[in-house]
């Protein structure tokens, strides 16, 4: 038998980091959002005892160290499955971009895994299970919008923002989420507004949700790395309504609501930079593309 799942990414409207915890976490605020950029992960089982990894990427690890690896691994341990499963993992989303890519892989390996051994494990404990993998896993389970607290697992779901357009750019560079934390000072006057975006959401207002986009993390990765400001900048001039970094970066994205700006920025990005992509946001209420 054979399942499929698709692994969609997601952006943060806004994210606030509170404090440090004292287990080395930070205690974050953010809305965060699916969208229509998606890994696609294939789920078939073995005649063997074990878990093997394939992709069409290069650039990710196969082993132990991959997060659909480490679903399957933990939900064969907790449920004492015996049987063996190969992953095919059909990568989409940038790795190492603010994206949670792995995050969504590693939901999807819950979810289709659930389904491929019959275990009819709940949502809730898919989420429990999760969050041992990676503060972003618990919210992939379920994609939506939501706010998430905690360091990313406790999670209030909220109607899903106004349909729009999302104009990516990922710079060609490595940004460790741990090195961005790691550098992170909490600073008053840089202080996002997840209320205000989730009230504009609540009222549809598509304006003021763009003007209220924030990321606390952009006071970390702006100064390392000028070019993603130099992104952001240039999405403005061309015309985007929001402009925001993703998680703890590169990945910058614009907010359109006018299709005829969509090719403008794209063409314009695609000059500056390699990785651009034009997607709708995945609302539950359609315009963004189904299986
Ligand atoms: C910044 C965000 C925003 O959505 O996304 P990305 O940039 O990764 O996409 C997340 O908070 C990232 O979540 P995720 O990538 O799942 O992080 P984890 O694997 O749990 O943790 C990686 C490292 O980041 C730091 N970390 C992560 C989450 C958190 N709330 N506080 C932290 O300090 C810790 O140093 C941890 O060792
Ligand atoms: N299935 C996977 N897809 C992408 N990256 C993965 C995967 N499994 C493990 N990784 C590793 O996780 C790290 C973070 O990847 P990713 O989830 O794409 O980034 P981010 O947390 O910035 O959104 C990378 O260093 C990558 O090698």
């Amino acid at each position: 038998m054979k399942v499929y799942e698709k692994a969609p990414a997601k952006i943060n409207l806004s994210l606030d980091v509170l404090r440090k915890r004292e287990d080395g976490y930070h205690e974050v605020e953010m809305v965060m959002t699916m969208i229509d950029l998606a890994d696609r992960l294939e789920m078939r089982e073995l005649p063997r005892d074990s878990i093997v990894i394939s992709s069409q990427a290069g650039y990710i690890p196969l082993d132990e160290k991959n997060l659909a690896f480490q679903a399957a691994k933990l939900i064969k341990e907790r449920y004492n499955v015996r049987q063996g499963v190969y992953i095919h993992l059909d990568k989409k989303i940038p790795v190492a971009a603010g994206l949670a890519g792995g995050s969504s892989d590693a939901a999807a390996a819950l979810r289709g895994l659930n389904r491929l051994w019959n275990l009819n494990i709940p949502t809730d404990e898919l989420q429990r299970l999760g969050a041992e993998l990676g503060s972003d896993v618990p919210f992939c389970v379920t994609g939506g919008t939501a706010v998430a607290r905690g360091r990313g697992e406790v999670l209030e779901p909220i109607p899903d923002p106004p349909q729009c357009w999302v104009v990516l750019a990922k710079p060609s560079i490595n940004v460790s989420t741990a090195d961005v934390y790691g550098r992170f000072r909490v600073n008053p006057a840089l202080k996002p507004s997840t209320a205000g975006v989730t009230e504009a959401i609540r009222k549809g207002d598509f304006a003021a949700m763009c003007r209220s986009l924030g990321n606390a993390l952009e006071s970390v990765t702006l100064p390392l790395y000028p070019e993603v400001r130099q992104i952001k900048e240039l999405m403005v001039r061309l015309g985007a309504d929001g402009v925001l970094m993703s998680g703890s970066g590169p990945t910058v994205y614009a907010l359109v609501q006018r299709e005829s700006k969509v090719a403008r920025l794209y063409n314009g990005l695609r000059g500056f930079c390699k990785e651009v992509y034009a997607v709708r946001l995945l609302t539950s209420t359609g315009g963004g593309a189904a299986d």
